[in-house]
Order: C-alpha cells, then sequence, then structure tokens
C-alpha cells in the first residue's frame, strides 16, 4: 500500500502548482482578460504560463441570453434522446416514436427534472449527442470567438467540433413547481466531482509515433442523421505530440450564466501542461497500462493530483479556454443557481478532402437548424463546409 502511495506522489514530484490569480475588482471570479488583451498578447503569455486562460466579454448581453434560453429550449425539445427515440424515419424507432415521449421536462417545473433528465447527468452533460440548434452555431461562428482561437493556434484556417451543452441544476432551495410554494434541497443531482484527460497521454509521449486514427462520423448508427457522438471526441484522437497540428491542442467552454466556486463547473490543475510529459513517462507501467488505448482518461479518485485542482470561476459571457495536456473536470453545484455552459474545440484544418463524411452530415444538421442566411462565410469553412484557400 506505501508503495503504491509513494509511488504516485512520484508521479507529481517537479511539478509546481502555480497560484491562480484572482480578479482584483471581483475576488469570486478568477483573473480574466479582455479581447484586447488577447490582441497584445498578454492573455496569451498567461496561457503560455498557467495552461488556461479566461476571456470576458467575449459574448454580448443579448448573446448570453439567447443561449441560455436554447439551452433551456434543447432540454425541453427532448432532442438529447438518442436516436432510437428520436428518429421517425427508423422503423425500430418508429414503434416507440410519439410526440408525447419526445419531450423533455419543463424548465420551470423542477419536480419533472427528476422522472425525465438527459443521460451524462452524473458529468452535467446535457445528453450524449452534439448540439445542432441555431444558437449553438452562432456561438461556434462567433467572431470573437475565433478571434481568441486564431491568436492562440496562431492561424486562421481553423475547424471548430460540434459539442454539447453542460446544465448543472441548483441543488439548494429548489422552487419544485416553480410557484414559490414548495422549495427542497436536492443533493441527489450534484454531479460528481472529476479530474480526466481528453488525450491519451501514454500515447502523444510514445516513444514511438503511431499514425493518427481516422474517424466514421456516422460510428454505429443507422441513420447518419441522428445520434452522432463521435463529433465531440473527434478532437481527443490525437496521436503522437509529434503530429501535424498537435503541437498545441486546446479545449474551451462559454459560460452562460455568472459561475462562483459554489455553483459548481470547470476545475484544472494549473501549469500542469509543463509537466505531463514527465509524468506520461512515470506512470506509463502503473496507470497507462491500463488505459493505453483510450483518449478519455479519468483520473483515479485516491490520487493526489486532486489537491492540486482548482475551480475556475468566471463571469457569464466568458470564454475560458485550456491546453487538452491539463487534467480537468468539475466540481458539484452547491447552490440554488444553475451552472450552464457550451463546449467548443477548434483546431487547425486538416488536409482538404478529409471532411468528406463529416461535411455531408454537419450540412444537413445546418439545414434543419433553420440557420440560413445568418450561417457565415466564416462559419462555412469553420464547419468544414468549404475548403481554405491554399
Ligand atoms: O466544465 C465541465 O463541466 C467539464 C468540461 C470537460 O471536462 C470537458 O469539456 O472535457
Amino acid at each position: 500500500m506505501l508503495t503504491i502511495k509513494y509511488k504516485r506522489t512520484m508521479a507529481y514530484k517537479g511539478y509546481n502548482r502555480p497560484n491562480v490569480p484572482r480578479d482584483p475588482t471581483n475576488e469570486e471570479f478568477v483573473l480574466s482578460f479582455t479581447l484586447d488583451e488577447v490582441e497584445s498578447g498578454s492573455a496569451g503569455s498567461f496561457f503560455e504560463e498557467f495552461g488556461f486562460v479566461v476571456i470576458r466579454d467575449v459574448l454580448s448581453k443579448e448573446e448570453i441570453e439567447a443561449s441560455v434560453d436554447d439551452v433551456w429550449s434543447y432540454l425541453e425539445s427532448g432532442a438529447w434522446r438518442n436516436t432510437m427515440f428520436s428518429n421517425k424515419s427508423n422503423p425500430v424507432a418508429n414503434k416507440f416514436w410519439s410526440e408525447d415521449n419526445r419531450k423533455g421536462p419543463d424548465r420551470n417545473i423542477p419536480h419533472q427534472w427528476d422522472a425525465c433528465w438527459p443521460n451524462m447527468e452524473n458529468e452535467g452533460i446535457l445528453g450524449a449527442p452534439p448540439v445542432f440548434t441555431k444558437q449553438a452555431f452562432l456561438n461556434r461562428q462567433n467572431p470573437n470567438v475565433i478571434k481568441v482561437f486564431t491568436k492562440l493556434l496562431n492561424t486562421n484556417k481553423l475547424i471548430v467540433n460540434i459539442d454539447r451543452y453542460g446544465l448543472f441544476r441548483p441543488t439548494i432551495n429548489v422552487d419544485l413547481f416553480g410557484d414559490g410554494t414548495v422549495f427542497k434541497n436536492k443533493p441527489m443531482w450534484e454531479t460528481d466531482p472529476n479530474l480526466h484527460l481528453d488525450v491519451n497521454p501514454w500515447e502523444y509521449y510514445a516513444e514511438v509515433a503511431e499514425p493518427p486514427k481516422s474517424i466514421d462520423y456516422a460510428r454505429a448508427f443507422p441513420s447518419k442523421l441522428s445520434h452522432l457522438p463521435t463529433f465531440c471526441e473527434e478532437h481527443n484522437a490525437t496521436g503522437h505530440s509529434s503530429a501535424p497540428g498537435n503541437q498545441i491542442r486546446l479545449q474551451a467552454l462559454l459560460n452562460f450564466i455568472d459561475n462562483r466556486e459554489q455553483d459548481g463547473g470547470f476545475q484544472l490543475v494549473p501549469g500542469f501542461h509543463k509537466h505531463l510529459e514527465q509524468w506520461a513517462h512515470r506512470t506509463r507501467d502503473t496507470l497507462g497500462k491500463y488505459k493505453r488505448f483510450g483518449s478519455f482518461n479519468v483520473l483515479p479518485s485516491s490520487d493526489p493530483i486532486h489537491q492540486y485542482a482548482e475551480r475556475i470561476t468566471m463571469p457569464a459571457g466568458s470564454l475560458l479556454v485550456w491546453d487538452i495536456r491539463l487534467p480537468h473536470g468539475s466540481k458539484p453545484n452547491h447552490s440554488d443557481r444553475p451552472r450552464m455552459a457550451q463546449f467548443l474545440k477548434y483546431f487547425p484544418a486538416p488536409p482538404k478532402g478529409t471532411f468528406k463524411q463529416r461535411k455531408e452530415i454537419v450540412e444537413a444538421k445546418l439545414e434543419q437548424s433553420g440557420i440560413g442566411d445568418d450561417l457565415t462565410a466564416t462559419g462555412r469553412k469553420l464547419f468544414g463546409l468549404e475548403d481554405y484557400d491554399d
């Protein structure tokens, strides 16, 4: 027992945890940067040091309101159900399909949130499928968001992945019927605390680089317009650190409601991007032995790494970007306020023609979303509908 503990602690020898500065104007939040500070490079210097950065005022008040409304509407629509129950044209699904069983719970009646809630509730994610709503697409093509990624990735030829929404239910003083009559604490709505890596560190830092795997976007589902979880994972199949586009890999979220410590939400291990390589070598024959082939690696709750994690709190409308090499995850909600976010990943465009299958699916989903003329020329490239010029 003692030996294992010693070995695990050794894995963090040489890791120097930097102290994350607080916002001098509001101690509830960590230090954040403006879009001008992204331009000037000061946000980038912070990012290099800490492995993450919060950019505030990326979304306008109207965009925040529209996004909050869209997360609730998405919950209510039931569009997060998997294809068996949401795809009318599938003969098996047809047997079960009806307008009634397709709906989700009412945003104003938390009493309904027990019996009917999207899966992945332990993670605070609204169901497994990626989100294809108009507002989610608009946020993905938001010029301010693109500005940040263009600067941090040093290229304007970007692709965005199609990811999900996060919604942590409030757990304190919940107004069950939305009419001020019955209030309950709901500890069972707390999400599981977790730290993980969306990359396989042992593969990323392998002595011999293996070629990256190709992705089947319509994997295992009868209709190419159905469930499609692969979209959320595409950025994780990184392969080796020396592969093209792998020198820096970013993940991000847009935060829609002021997020304080007690609201639960994102946490990370600051500065760990500088230590991951060492850690991967040290843990290759212990942790790595069991998790070798996965690109999603949860760090055991007994691992001392949890003591180094920090909640990243921030105002509504902020964009948080982190390096894929940071162990990260979330902590549960302990307040009367929900936590809401949209997850995003941008990456340099791969060679022309890589996205034939992906393009067909995204094109159909964009049309279904009703984005119409609001799809921008940049959006068409970001979503992979059109190639970038050489
Ligand atoms: O913010 C969260 O709830 C966790 C997000 C996360 O772990 C991820 O996007 O990989």
